[in-house]
């Protein structure tokens, strides 16, 4: 069949949203007029048009079109289990990238979960919707069939899935779930470990807890989903920090950053400064001095707090500075440590203030902390004053 009668096909089924222009590129990869997960037919149909026409300009630009995030762990060798865990993890959070943007979630987010009242000390009351972002993680991983326990932010204790399950999942399923009301950016956070299988003679609640308190040295892979005006998925497995954004066209996260490298320094500092007057003498003095252009960087540093984790720590990424929280607020488990290790892997780091956040081992599920990331030179500058852990912890309202 030739292209112009696959391509009229596909578009009398279905009207995409208008494309970008594509002046300079070679005419629009098939993919992005089918319906959502639908891709790999798309490709198929491309090549079968493009040897029929011989159009070896049309087969070569479907050959250099950047990887899905699937493809890109087959070509990096990635273990066929992490493959199939990660592809129910990047599902689980399209349903959630749907959920957040649905119409009715800002009601939704005023309101509290029906679970809320008993939670354990230490957890916040959580909201509908990290309650359903929370079922939507747990039955996809259930159904991966590759998790042997999932420890999440929403509930109290880990929950042990499967024996035979070759990993262990640490979850934030909704960071930054207060902000939905207004429609600002919200996250996804999770870690892999895998099974320490020397523990499976021990009784389940035990093995169960013990596989989720490992520490972060141990990360398999670690990743977060940002929900924002793009879905984008930011992973590492060890060897560098890749994000992929979700094109929504076609339902696949495309390779956008590859290698990501935090810029040494950055010049922006991300801290929510009303509580300036509850900080310590150093991190007061760390502020005022960079604000003012006179750190060891030699310009003025602006302010960015988006207050959602995932949303400030991505830019942090991106741009370079430091993205912090001083006080015993963030978890060691389903936060600090996928984070941090996200950070090192793009050439950054991740501590407490005073000691990389990696090396804590967590003696908690719900361990709270404060957490500094960012460049390298940002990052040990801040560190050199000493005293930046906010102690002073009231409760804000707000
Ligand atoms: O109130 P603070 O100290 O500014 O904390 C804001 C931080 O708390 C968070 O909302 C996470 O807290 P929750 O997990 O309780 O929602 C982050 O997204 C954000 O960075």
């Amino acid at each position: 069949m030739p292209l112009s009668s696959v391509s009229s096909l596909v578009l009398r089924h279905h009207s995409p949203r208008s494309l970008p222009p594509t002046s300079n590129r070679p005419p629009p990869h098939l993919g992005l007029l089918l319906p959502p997960f639908a891709r790999s037919r798309a490709f198929d149909c491309q090549q079968l048009a493009a040897a029929a026409t011989d159009d070896m300009a049309a087969a070569a630009a479907a050959a250099a079109s950047p990887p899905t995030l699937l493809e890109h762990m087959g070509q990096a060798g990635g273990a066929a289990d992490l493959t199939v865990l990660v592809a129910h993890i990047q599902s689980a959070c399209k349903r959630i990238a749907a959920l957040v943007a649905s119409p009715g979630n800002a009601e939704l987010s005023r309101a509290k979960a029906a679970g809320g009242a008993g939670v354990a000390a230490g957890r916040d009351a959580p909201k509908p919707l990290d309650e359903l972002s929370n079922d939507i993680i747990l039955s996809s991983l259930k159904s991966s069939g590759k998790v042997a326990v999932l420890a999440s932010e929403e509930n109290d204790l880990p929950i042990w899935i499967t024996d035979d399950g070759p990993y262990v999942v640490v979850t934030d399923p909704l960071d930054g779930s207060r902000n939905i009301e207004v429609s600002i950016p919200t996250g996804t956070i999770f870690g892999i470990y895998n099974r320490l299988v020397e523990l499976d003679h021990l009784p389940l609640e035990e093995r169960a807890q013990l596989n989720s308190l490992q520490s972060g040295t141990h990360l398999v892979a670690a990743g977060y989903v940002l929900y924002s005006s793009a879905t984008i998925l930011c992973i590492s497995f060890g060897a560098g920090t890749h994000a992929f954004t979700l094109d929504w066209s076609t339902g696949e996260f495309i390779l956008t950053h590859p290698s990501l490298q935090i810029p040494p320094r950055g010049q922006i500092y991300s801290v929510n400064d009303a509580r300036y007057f509850d900080w310590p003498e150093g991190l007061r003095k760390y502020i005022d001095t960079i604000r003012q252009g006179k750190g060891q960087h030699p310009k003025k540093y602006s302010a960015r707090y988006v207050c959602s984790l995932v949303a400030d720590f991505h830019r942090t990424l991106i741009y370079g500075g430091v993205a912090m929280n001083p006080r015993d607020h963030l978890r060691l488990v389903y936060e600090a440590n996928p984070l941090s290790f996200l950070a090192e892997q793009a050439g950054g780091r991740g501590s407490d203030g005073k000691n990389r956040i990696l090396s804590i081992q967590p003696v908690k599920l719900h361990q709270r902390l404060p957490l500094f990331l960012g460049s390298t030179e940002d990052m040990l500058e801040l560190e050199s004053y000493g005293d930046v852990q906010q102690k002073v912890n009231p409760g804000y309202e707000v």
